[in-house]
């Protein structure tokens, strides 16, 4: 045991090459100490990445990335490998504007082989960089890391199937931990754990054997090509992964250094072709005791006392947005029994919870899937049920397909509750929901709503209810409200209704969701500024509400329209009816507020609208550069 602190003096992963296994263990607890303490700091996602203290250690000891491709599912478990890696002086600034990402990012490292954020792409991009490799006749390892969690979800199917048939060296590990971000759902999370307690965990003895003892090279070249069954017969063993075509090994402690170390040298050392896969067993959270006694094993936390474990509740003035959602729902279900509720393994975050507390049999948790989610939901809807699919709006993204041509086309009544609309701070461009405006009211037939506060969200949410001829949406950021006194139970609202919520004169802001509380400030500075502002919620992107807007047009001079979302969302529907009706005169000023075109790195929310001009003082500055006034004017106003 040495006395002087040993991550001190690793600055690369080459730095962990000459330690003997004493010092590696030592390193690693050093390494854990430092995650603690830093995310004690930051806040950040702890539990996942103290389950793969181990795993970190140990792969960086064996392969030699960059050259060997380290892929981590999600990222989120990625802070140890930052710190080997050579990031740790800035682990200080970890999910802060102009600091380190969260997530594995390319473009932060050399070390981070892929980017992620989103889950279960690892074995489709390792695949990929395995192939490539393999056709540039290179030899590196490419390695996947992947959670029991990620590992349900559809991609991660599609990948192994590819990769079971193809020769090529891929190396998987699952990393199983037995949770997601709430417990694990689903006959793959049963089945794992029936893998895990059927089979005593492998010391690296009995691990190396099977490795040596598997497919003999000289069989191997005879059997290229669909020859998982040949490899089934000969590992002897049989499971989902050896049926897809993989070397399974394992299971082993993920928590026990030496036999990690020793199992990896073996899997490197193998040249058989093909993939293979290593089941590790982990504990979220191990290691620091706090959070292995959680119930969500420290999953993603804010900053916390390292003592006690206790972390920093940020203060809130108002309900949040998911919790009024689920309070809404539970009111509408409480009158109307065909009413559910669908999350793609996003209880908590999406309120589904509160909702599965109220009525379990009414609550489906479908595990990482948003596809089948949006299908499942289709389905529901057309044996008459009433589907609430609650997802984020980033997550969706994978559901788009399904949300076109099994929900929408069909004219399904699925009800999307699209929760982390807009920006999102420190999960950075991964977790933004920035496209969901635009890519729904590209589609015919939906019906696409956004509250500008939480009163409205309840009426929406009632809305959709009542909406039973088609697909409907609405959305809400992350975080709380504006603190507005609540209904007893919300209204439905008209379809393509918007409603004026300030007469002016001059200017017209013509708010689409949550920004308009920024608009009315705004307008205070510019009726400061001797310039009457009406302010108006547009409730709805499809259908927009046509007469409200011809109206704000003919009778303003300056017309702009704010939304939390991308180029090519609200404002450009507004844009292109005034434009069709003939109403662009030449006199009338429009202007569109929308994010930035480009992706918008972590950092403080509030900072990030700053930078994205879509707060009071950005739609200030864009009706002075309208009317061709100086922004100064509002500054000094
Ligand atoms: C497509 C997608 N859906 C949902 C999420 C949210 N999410 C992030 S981590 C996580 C759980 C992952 O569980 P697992 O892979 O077992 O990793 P662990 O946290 O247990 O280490 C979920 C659902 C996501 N990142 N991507
Ligand atoms: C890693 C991941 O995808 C989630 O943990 C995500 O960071 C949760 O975000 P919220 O904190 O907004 O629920
Ligand atoms: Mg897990």
């Amino acid at each position: 045991m040495s006395d002087t602190p040993l991550l001190d003096n690793v600055i690369s992963p080459a730095d962990l090459k000459q330690m003997s296994m004493e010092e590696l263990q030592q390193l690693n607890e050093e390494l854990r100490s430092d995650v603690v303490r830093t995310v004690s700091r930051t806040g950040g996602h702890l539990g996942a990445s103290l389950g793969v203290n181990e795993l970190t250690v140990a792969l960086h000891y064996v392969f030699n990335s960059p050259d060997d491709k380290i892929i981590w599912d999600v990222g989120h478990q990625c802070y140890p490998h930052k710190i080997l890696t050579g990031r740790r002086e800035k682990m200080g600034t970890l999910r802060q504007g102009g600091g380190l990402s969260g997530f594995t990012k390319r473009t932060e490292s050399e070390h981070d082989a892929f980017g992620a954020g989103h889950s279960s792409t690892s074995i489709s991009a390792g695949l990929g960089m395995a192939v490539a490799r393999d056709l540039k006749g290179a030899d590196n390892h490419v390695i996947a890391v992947i959670g029991d969690g990620s590992i349900t979800a559809g991609m991660a199917y599609e990948a192994m199937n590819n990769a079971g048939a193809l020769d090529s060296r891929l190396i998987v590990i699952l990393n199983d931990n037995d949770m997601s971000i709430a417990p694990p759902v689903g006959a793959m999370s049963y089945y794992l754990s029936e893998l895990l307690t059927s089979t005593t965990l492998k010391s690296f003895r009995h691990s190396a054997k099977d490795i040596v003892n598997k497919l003999p090279s000289s069989i191997a070249q005879t059997v290229k090509g669909a020859e998982s069954a040949a490899r089934k017969m000969v590992t002897g063993g049989s499971n989902i992964f050896s049926d897809l075509g993989f070397y399974y090994v394992g299971p082993i402690d993920g928590h026990h250094l030496e036999h990690v170390v020793s199992v990896l040298e073996n899997i490197r050392d193998d040249k058989d072709p093909g993939p293979v896969l290593l089941h590790i067993k982990t504990q979220k959270g191990h290691g620091y005791e706090p959070a292995e006694k959680s119930a969500d094993k420290y999953h993603g936390v804010s900053k916390f006392d390292v003592v006690t474990g206790k972390q920093e509740k940020a203060k809130s003035n108002a309900p949040s947005y998911t919790g009024v959602f689920a309070k809404a729902l539970i009111k509408e279900a409480e009158v109307d029994d065909k009413i559910v509720g669908i999350t793609a393994a996003m209880p908590s975050g999406t309120g589904l919870d509160k909702f599965g507390e109220r009525f379990p049999d009414r609550t489906f948790d479908v595990g990482i899937a948003e596809q089948h989610a949006v299908t499942f939901a289709s389905g529901m809807a057309s044996e008459g049920y009433k589907p609430f699919c609650a997802i984020y709006s980033t997550f969706l993204q994978r559901g788009y397909d399904q949300l076109v041509h099994d929900a929408v086309l069909q004219h399904l009544p699925v009800r999307f509750a699209i929760d982390r609309a807009g920006l999102v701070g420190a999960d950075g461009p991964t977790h933004a929901g920035t496209f969901d405006i635009s890519f729904l009211t590209a589609l015919p037939d939906i019906v696409v709503m956004a509250p500008s506060d939480e009163a409205e969200l309840m009426h929406m949410v009632a809305t959709s209810a009542a909406i039973e001829d088609r697909a409907s949406a609405f959305r809400y950021p992350r975080g709380e409200g504006n603190g507005v006194e609540l209904p007893e139970k919300g209204e439905i609202l008209e379809i393509g209704k918007g409603r004026v919520v300030k007469e002016g004169g001059k200017v017209a802001l013509l708010s689409y969701g949550t920004r308009l509380n920024e608009a009315l400030l705004a307008a205070e500075k510019l009726e400061a500024l001797g310039l009457p502002t009406t302010v108006a919620d547009a409730r709805f992107a499809k259908p927009i509400d046509t007469e409200l807007t011809k109206q704000l047009a003919q009778n303003h001079e300056v017309l702009i329209t704010v939304e939390e979302g991308c180029v090519g969302g609200f404002g450009s529907h507004v844009m292109q009816y005034l434009m069709n009706e003939g109403l662009l005169d030449g006199t009338l000023k429009v202007r569109c507020l929308t994010m930035q075109d480009a992706f918008i790195d972590h950092g403080n929310v509030y900072e990030q609208y700053e930078a994205a001009g879509i707060n009071a003082s950005g739609m200030v500055n864009a009706v002075l550069k309208a009317l061709g006034r100086s922004v100064k004017d509002a500054q000094h106003a």
